[in-house]
């Protein structure tokens, strides 16, 4: 029997992220290949020509699995029943800006648009927050929408995680498939610590460590670090915008897992409320190694962290912290 169609809103779904994203979620790639869709495109009254575009680009590419679209500049009508929230709009970052300094702009929106998710969305909705500054987006979002479980609210580190795995499979001329277990812990910022003490390399002979594979501490440690907390930056060097293909993708892969489960064996990032694992502060959105199952996350367990680790957890949540207070003198102005 066919299943009901899911209905996935996706914010500033005019930008540039939202364009490479929504065929993504017609074609099956989020919710899997016999998952039918109901679109839901917001976007502000400015970009509304453009939305009204994409909504007829749909149209022409005649997805088998889109059942429907609903494109509007009206919050309230773009949250309705939403079972998946891809939260995308808001201000990006430009060239030579810290993600600190688009904080203002995405506070307030985040507020709104909490409020109208808690009055209209599905009650059990799902909410992956991908605009910056991610964490403390989808922290004020949480804030504002209390009636939403805090375990339906995340924010997209995968794209971080995949950078990650990306780096190890071309150091190593291995498939990045065969690449599994980084682990991206804090903010999705040049704070961030992709940590490969965990991660394998998964081959004919088994899994061995990246560590020892690499057999290069000092790359490790140093230069694999900075790319990574970097690649975001040297995109928008590269093409005057930021990600947007990796993105989508990526927030592809972040509903996918949460929604279908993680493969055994296998651990991804995800931006979650905080319980104070790891000895983490409590209190606010970070990223951990999760594993996902009936539709739920939970928190990986036990992992040794050295004394280099936790140097770097401390400082990603401090960072984490310092943003929270920002956030709230925001709100308040
Ligand atoms: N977490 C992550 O890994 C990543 C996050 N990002 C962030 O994702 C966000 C989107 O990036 P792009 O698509 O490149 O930006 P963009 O500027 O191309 O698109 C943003 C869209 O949001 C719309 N928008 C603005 N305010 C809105 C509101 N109140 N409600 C609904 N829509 C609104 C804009 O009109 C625009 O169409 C940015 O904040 C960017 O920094 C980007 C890459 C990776
Ligand atoms: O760096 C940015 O502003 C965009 C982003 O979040 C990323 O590419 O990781």
């Amino acid at each position: 029997m066919a299943k009901d169609p899911v209905r996935v809103l996706v914010t500033g779904a005019a930008g540039q992220i939202g364009y490479a994203l929504v065929p993504m979620i017609a074609r099956g790639i989020m919710l899997g290949p016999d998952q039918p869709v109901i679109l839901h495109m917001l976007d502000i009254p400015p970009a509304v020509e453009s939305l009204n575009g994409v909504k007829m680009e749909l149209q022409d590419a005649a997805f088998p699995l889109l059942k429907g679209i609903v494109a509007t500049t009206d919050v309230a009508e773009a949250c309705k029943d939403v079972n998946i929230a891809v939260m995308v709009g808001g201000f990006p970052r430009k060239e030579g800006m810290e993600r600190k300094d688009v904080m203002s702009k995405n506070v307030s929106i985040y507020k709104a648009q909490a409020s109208a998710l808690e009055q209209y969305a599905a009650k059990d909705v799902k909410v992956l927050v991908v605009a910056n500054p991610a964490n403390t987006n989808a922290l004020i979002l949480k804030e504002f929408a209390p009636s939403i479980p805090e375990k339906n609210i995340t924010c997209l580190t995968r794209l971080d995680h995949n950078r990650a795995l990306g780096q190890i499979a071309e150091r190593l001329e291995v498939p990045v498939s065969s690449v599994k277990n980084v682990i991206i812990w804090g903010n999705h910022s040049s704070s961030q610590y992709p940590d490969v003490n965990h991660a394998v390399i998964e081959g004919p002979d088994g899994e061995k460590s990246v560590r020892s594979t690499v057999s290069d501490d000092a790359w490790l440690n140093g230069e694999f670090i900075k790319v990574v907390q970097q690649r975001g930056a040297a995109i928008i060097k590269a093409r005057k915008l930021s990600s947007a293909l990796s993105a989508a993708s990526s927030a592809c892969d972040h509903i996918r897992d949460w929604v279908l489960g993680t493969p055994e064996g296998t651990f991804v990032s995800m931006g979650v409320y905080s319980d104070g694992s790891y000895n983490t502060p409590p209190g606010i959105i970070f990223s951990y190694p999760v594993i996902c199952k009936n539709g739920d996350w939970s928190i990986v367990q036990g992992l040794s962290i050295d004394e280099f680790s936790r140097e770097k957890l401390v400082a990603t949540a401090a960072e984490l912290v310092e943003e929270k207070e920002v956030a709230y003198s925001c709100i308040s102005e």
